[in-house]
């Protein structure tokens, strides 16, 4: 299982710190918000571009802006490893995705609670990585969705079934309980974001979700 914490939830003042406090994580989730599609605002790409050369795990970039389009070439620069915009972000999330990859980066769609996986079906043989959101998107800390469970097993049977090979993203609420629902279900990345750094060891947490 693939653990993506959350830096949404870090100390920003004392981040390097809290980076060191989930070394042993596969990928760190990078929160982008712009105060449009989502009622908050928080970083862009220059924090990728600032973390970029003091590791080496995946910079797995989540984008809750309006019109991604515009900033792709921004997290290409800075160092994104994956990318992933929201279906309901932009009228042309093809093109979107296809920008991303010509830039040599994984690229991952992600539907909020309200979006049903039927409308980004004809979108999955273009995608790297397909982000449920088990939350609406824009805020840390609130409660895992559990109806959203059905839409990660249906995407894991069109991938067996298409032989597809993206990744399946759970986000939002995402505990070492929630966890494993959404194993079970189907899902091979967690991101984790307040429970992961509000743990005594989140490096012990992020090896439990790993093992799950
Ligand atoms: O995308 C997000 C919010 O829009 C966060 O990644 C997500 O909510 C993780 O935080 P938590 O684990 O605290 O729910």
């Amino acid at each position: 299982m693939i653990i993506a914490p959350s830096i949404l939830s870090a100390d920003l003042y004392n981040l390097e710190n809290d980076l060191k406090k989930i070394g042993n994580a596969d990928w760190i989730h990078i929160d982008s918000m712009d105060g449009v599609f989502v009622n908050n605002l928080t970083f862009g790409s220059n924090i990728v571009h600032a973390i970029r050369p003091h590791t080496d795990q995946l910079l797995d970039c989540h984008l809750m802006v309006d019109r991604p389009e515009k900033y792709i070439d921004a997290y290409a620069e800075a160092g994104a490893d994956i990318i992933t915009i929201h279906y309901e972000a932009t009228p042309h999330p093809h093109r979107v995705l296809q920008q991303i990859r010509e830039k040599g980066i994984r690229a991952g769609i992600s539907i909020n609670p309200g979006t049903s996986v039927e409308a980004i079906k004809a979108l999955l043989p273009f995608v790297d990585l397909v982000l449920v959101m088990t939350v609406n998107p824009g805020f840390g800390g609130q409660s895992f969705i559990p109806e959203m469970l059905d839409k990660v097993s249906l995407l894991s049977d069109l991938r067996r079934i298409n032989s597809y090979s993206f990744y399946i993203q759970v986000d939002g609420g995402v505990t070492n309980e929630t966890a494993v629902d959404c194993v079970e279900a189907g899902a091979d990345c967690l991101v984790s974001g307040s429970y992961v750094f509000n743990q005594e060891d989140p490096q012990e947490a992020i090896s439990h979700m790993q093992n799950l």
